[in-house]
């Protein structure tokens, strides 16, 4: 059988190698397929530098402060905040930061700079007076970048690197309290012996110490291949790297591929110690890798992420307005629509599983926020990050009776039968396919109220205890139908329903069922009727104060149009 049509394409994908063909992967003994990741590695947001210089307009410095008390609020330790040689905005930004003293005593601030004299200097100037600052140089290592970008060879190249090197532990010893970080740009595409000899010999010249370690970022600048292929060559390092016990192993990957998130992820597992990120993936061209995906992942295996997103519109809110770029709506933890489901049979799930958790809570004497989470297609409970749970299910044509019924109980207070859910979902599935549109709750109150209520009056009644039963004496109308008689039953509905069959309508009772829609003074009963009215089944909703108007206004709701109008 041919079970694969698919043909050639017009598209020049022959124009393009594979990774291997561009960058030696050697061979290892790879154990990051097996490891775990139990502990948060140190996240460094790079949003006021990286995701900053890949803005069309970049943030003035209203804008990087509020985005850095932002970051300050949520427990970041270790921030870069800018490239304070490359424009007079970065360097007045943190000097505002050491003259204004804005920086916690446990925060780090990172400051980045090309690797050249004059830029090292400047760079140097800007921190005057931080206690705890890391100088990060880098320096393209890659060979296109060396050949077609800085024109020098491996060596040229690495004695530039060295020199400026040497700047920077000049300007240290000048700076205490400074530590150095050092990225091979393209890490990703450089030969891994070049990548461990360069990174090695800097390791020396700033003499490492574990009590003051140097940082190797290693950078996945432009995404090449599939996420193990990083995985494997951070493990390569991380066996290789000299003075291990003094070297911070760091990864920055970017998103080319959209596989900025398991580059980060499979790094930490093949050793990588620090993660530098953004903040819903800002960043060059598809982004920097996504800091609230990436520690909301480790929330969801039971893994603190050591930075708080309990109130993650807010912190969304701040980035979009420092960024001026929104957050998309399917964005993992933050957009808009991640906590909500449309299609039936997820909203069915995720009611069933609401309902399971709150009794297993209550049964373990539990708070719901606290208990053990296990609700179906909702992969952590919105309440962690500040969402609730209005927005959870929401109604269109893909929607079942679940969702409909979740949108009334939550809404109004109602739990529908089952049976009437079936034949309400009917009705909503014809006005949100002619619509093709979503339909609210209150819509849904509405339709409700539109196709089962009573609509006529309750005019009169009363109802007298008998010996042998109750005798109902009622004014009515319903619809057209006006209902004015009297009879004994053996309740107030089945009497009902002799009035109604004494005047021609046959009418039987298959279900009624009452619910209380509140409690206290404000409390109303609702009642669900189920009838057989002339051969049809027909259903009747009623609410009311009192038990028994809600229960005698709920089966004449079931006759409207049964009948021929006039008086009875
Ligand atoms: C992957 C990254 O994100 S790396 C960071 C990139 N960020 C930025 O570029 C934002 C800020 N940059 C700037 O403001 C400017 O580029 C500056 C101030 C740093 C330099 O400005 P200019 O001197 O005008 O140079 P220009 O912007 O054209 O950069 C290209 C030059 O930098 C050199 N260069 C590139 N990387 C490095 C490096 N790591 N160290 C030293 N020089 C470098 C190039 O070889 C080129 O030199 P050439 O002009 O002699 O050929
Ligand atoms: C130089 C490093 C840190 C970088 O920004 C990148 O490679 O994208």
């Amino acid at each position: 059988m041919n079970w694969n049509r698919q043909t050639p394409s017009a598209m020049p994908s022959h124009r393009y190698r594979p990774y291997d063909e561009r960058v030696p992967v050697p061979p290892i003994d790879r154990t990051w397929p097996t490891n775990r990741t139990t502990v948060a590695p140190l996240w460094v947001p790079v949003d006021l530098r990286d995701g900053n210089q890949a803005l069309a307009e970049p943030m003035d410095p209203q804008r990087k402060r509020q985005l850095f008390e932002q970051l300050i609020a949520m427990g970041y330790k270790e921030i870069e905040v800018g490239y304070p040689s490359a424009s007079q905005t970065d360097f007045d930004f943190v000097r505002d930061l050491a003259t204004q003293d804005l920086v916690p005593d446990d925060v780090t601030i990172v400051v980045f700079t090309a690797a050249r004299t004059d830029l090292i200097e400047r760079t140097y100037e800007s921190v005057r007076g931080l206690p705890n600052v890391v100088l990060h140089m880098y320096t393209a290592t890659a060979p296109t970048w060396r050949s077609v970008v800085l024109g020098h060879d491996r060596d040229t190249l690495h004695r530039l690197i060295l020199d400026a090197a040497q700047d920077v532990a000049r300007g240290g010893d000048a700076t205490p309290g400074v530590r150095f970080e050092f990225s091979p740009e393209v890490f990703n595409l450089t030969e891994p012996d070049f990548a461990l000899q360069v990174c090695d010999s800097l390791t020396e010249l700033w003499d490492a110490s574990p009590d003051r370690p140097v940082i190797h970022n290693l950078p996945a600048t432009v995404e090449i291949s599939t996420p193990n292929v990083y995985a494997d060559q951070i493990e390569y390092m991380h066996h290789n790297l000299a003075r291990r016990e003094s070297v911070i192993l760091s990864v920055h990957p970017h998103n080319d591929r959209g596989t900025g998130v398991a580059c980060a992820e499979l790094a930490v597992l093949a050793g990588a110690q620090r993660v530098e990120g953004c903040l819903f993936g800002n960043g060059e061209r598809t982004g920097n890798v996504d800091l609230v995906t990436l520690a909301l992942n480790l929330h969801a295996q039971g893994v603190d992420p050591m930075i708080d997103f309990s109130d993650i519109d807010s912190v969304r809110r701040t980035v979009e307005y420092c960024n001026r770029i929104e957050v998309h709506p399917r964005h993992p933890y933050g957009g808009d629509l991640v906590y909500t489901a449309f299609s039936g049979t997820h909203q069915d799930a995720i009611k069933k599983g609401f309902a399971h958790h709150h009794a297993s809570a209550e049964t373990a004497g539990a708070d719901p926020a606290r208990h053990p989470w296990e609700v179906p297609y909702l992969p952590i409970d919105p309440r962690d990050v500040g969402r609730d749970y209005t927005e959870v299910i929401r109604v269109n044509s893909q929607s079942g009776k679940g969702g409909i019924a979740y949108l009334l109980q939550s809404g109004y207070g109602i739990d529908l039968p089952r049976l009437l859910q079936i034949d309400f979902a009917k009705r909503v599935q014809q006005a949100t396919d002619s619509s093709g549109a979503e339909i609210s709750a209150e819509q849904l109150w509405e339709l409700l109220q539109e196709h089962y209520f009573h609509h006529g009056v309750l005019q009169q009644w009363t109802v007298e205890h008998l010996a042998n039963g109750d005798r109902l004496r009622i004014r009515a109308t319903s619809g057209e139908i006006a209902v004015n008689g009297d009879a004994v039953g053996t309740g107030p509905v089945d009497a009902l329903a002799r009035v109604l069959s004494e005047r021609g309508i046959d009418l039987e009772v298959l279900a009624l069922t009452q619910q209380s829609t509140t409690s206290g003074r404000d409390a109303q009963a609702v009642t669900f009727a189920q009838c057989r009215v002339g051969g049809r089944v027909e259903w009747g909703v009623a609410l009311d104060r009192s038990v028994t108007a809600s229960a005698l206004r709920a089966v004449l709701a079931t006759v409207t149009g049964t009948a021929a109008p006039g008086p009875m």
